[in-house]
């Protein structure tokens, strides 16, 4: 290891070790037995087709190994958006309709769905609380709220960024429009700057697919808020009176929580160096803290025409300010400039994985891919433990720096979930690495979604390219169906069910995933043994109930075999 650089392992290690001092709740335990339970009994469908060899193979680990360490530490911060649980409380009071009580992270179960989407990998309802399913029912229909509401467990009063005298319940002074006063430097932070380093993708496409393509959107309550301050004043006005339209109070909540910018640094405290890349969402900059001197990225919020300051922007702000894990980006603040543009202070990373897969000419070699798959796998377990589904994992949004870590970002689709599931929107995640639960239009859904994203980044971070590019819905499970073979009822029950299942498919009889990774290569591109193919049809199984989960896959033998995984490689030197 280089001198003064920090192994992946001993950071993971200070991590856990720090555990015990944050605000801690967690669902490990009984949550992995039900499902290996469940697993087990359901060996037969394992979700892909294939030989016999095939099902056979390697069973998913069911002990966590003796010596793991003690379960890790959840949020740094509950997340403010969260407080709109308050307004769906009055408001379904009011309505007469009963409430999802609130979801107990302490009780993990498993949970089958009543649609083919799958299960829910989520802490139960607490028994004493759990509503009747018919009820609950009744409650999605009558209570189509932003789907943040579904949880009212957290009763979130304040975040990192929240001023002391803002309760998010008191509206009194909220309907004020957020302005900070900034020095004339601000200038230096608005120059037009193009420049962009080599190892990033080139902007990023894959949100149009989800955000244009289905009109089922509007149940995942995806839209974006406006919060000019003459709406502001209006729409909390009409709250006041009435809140029983959910966009008001969905708004009201908004305005609150873009209120409490007022107490953000502003964006003149650093000094730009250069554009990183730009989303659909943000700008991202490369940055120094005027202060400290720190090398920071900013992510502006991207301002939409006519919605103003975009939800998306909000959440993937709530959610990162609370959380806190080497695996996931983190963001220190929010800062603001004179313009009501906001900025997410992240930590700055070197590349993002598409990028440098793009100009990196050597591949990864085993030992490297198993230390990106561990710390992306430590980071969706991290947010599957929190209630979290990121719902945009890709390459794009893996970012990495020069000492081999890993850090997902982008958190703009990412929304909780728990039990019992909520229809939400089948139009997420990148078409590339979406599930065929969701290209099929399940609306009930859970963590296996990412473990499917997650599946395809592995293949990709082998073969050095995407392993499915479909162009449309359609062709991409069809291209889905190619590799793996076309699903039946019998190795993926509820199947049928599906709104799309009817479409004409191509008809595969055969799993021909191996040969696309196979044991030998005269290529040079990283052979993949037995247990890491395992892991990998583990990932890529058709039957989300049966679809490993990130905590199994982390004590796949696969990462216990041969080459065990780098924790201190450098990505670019000396692959490059
Ligand atoms: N903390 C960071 N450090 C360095 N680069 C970053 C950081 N965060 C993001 N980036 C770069 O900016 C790009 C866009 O960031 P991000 O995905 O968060 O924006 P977005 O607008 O939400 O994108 P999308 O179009 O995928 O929704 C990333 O792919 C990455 O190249």
């Amino acid at each position: 290891m280089a001198a003064g650089r920090k192994s992946v392992s001993l950071r993971r290690e200070s991590y856990r070790s720090s555990s015990t001092k944050v605000f801690n709740y967690h669902n490990d335990g009984p949550l992995r037995d039900e499902v290996v339970g469940s697993r087990h009994s359901h060996d037969a469908r394992s979700g892909f087709h294939g030989g016999k060899e095939e099902r056979e193979q390697g069973e998913i680990c069911v002990e966590r190994p003796s010596g793991l360490p003690p379960p890790e530490k959840k949020r740094k911060f509950s997340p403010i958006i969260w407080d709109l649980a308050e307004e769906v409380a009055r408001k379904s009071s009011r309505s007469g309709v009963s409430q999802v009580p609130p979801v107990s992270p302490l009780h993990p179960t498993v949970l089958r769905s009543p649609g083919a989407g799958g299960v829910v990998r989520a802490p139960s309802l607490n028994s004493t609380t759990a509503l009747p399913q018919e009820q609950s029912q009744k409650y999605y229909r009558d209570v189509d709220v932003e789907e943040e509401n579904d949880v009212q467990g957290w009763n979130i009063t304040k975040s990192r960024w929240a001023s002391d005298g803002l309760s998010p319940s008191g509206a009194g002074d909220e309907h004020k429009r957020c302005r900070v006063s900034s020095s004339p430097e601000t200038g230096e932070f608005r120059r037009e700057c193009s420049e962009s380093t080599v190892t990033r993708s080139s902007g990023s496409s894959g949100r149009d697919y989800n955000l244009c393509s289905s009109a089922e959107d509007t149940d995942d309550d995806e839209n974006e808020f406006l919060i000019e301050s003459k709406d502001v004043e209006e729409q909390s006005n009409v709250s006041d009176s009435s809140s029983d339209s959910d966009e008001i109070g969905v708004s009201t909540y908004a305005q609150r929580n873009i209120n409490m910018l007022q107490s953000c640094r502003s964006v003149c405290e650093f000094e730009m160096i250069k554009k990183i890349n730009e989303g659909t969402y943000g700008v991202v900059y490369k940055a120094r803290d005027k202060k400290t001197g720190e090398i920071v990225a900013l992510k502006k919020v991207k301002m939409l025409d006519r919605e103003g300051f975009p939800m998306s922007s909000l959440r993937e702000m709530n959610i990162l300010l609370s959380f806190n894990h080497p695996s996931i980006v983190d963001v220190k603040e929010v800062v603001v400039d004179d313009y009501d543009g906001t900025f997410m202070v992240m930590e700055h990373m070197e590349y993002d994985l598409k990028g440098l897969m793009e100009v990196k000419k050597k591949p990864f070699s085993i030992s490297e891919i198993k230390s990106l798959m561990q710390q992306l796998l430590e980071g969706v377990k991290y947010l599957h433990g929190n209630w979290v589904l990121h719902r945009d994992l890709k390459t794009s949004n893996i970012l990495l720096n020069s000492e081999g870590e890993l850090k997902i970002c982008d958190f703009g689709l990412s929304r909780q979930y728990g039990s019992p599931l909520k229809p939400y929107t089948p139009v997420v995640v990148t078409l590339w690495y979406r599930a065929p639960e969701l290209l099929l239009g399940a609306k009930e859904y859970s963590t296996a979604i990412d473990m499917w994203s997650v599946g395809c980044i592995m293949a990709e971070l082998i073969a050095k390219e995407p392993l499915f590019k479909g162009k449309s819905e359609l062709e991409q499970l069809n291209k889905i169906f190619q590799t793996l073979g076309t699903p039946d009822e019998k190795i993926w029950p509820g199947l049928s069910k599906l709104p799309g299942s009817k479409a004409k498919f191509v008809k595969q009889p055969y799993n021909m995933l191996r040969k696309k990774f196979p044991a030998t290569s005269f290529t040079g591109s990283p052979v993949l043994s037995e247990l890491g193919f395992d892991l990998l049809k583990k990932l890529l199984t058709y039957d989300p109930a049966e679809r490993i989960t990130a905590e199994e896959a982390l004590c796949h033998d696969w990462f216990q075999e041969g080459s065990l995984p780098k924790s201190d490689f450098n990505p670019i030197f000396p692959s490059w």
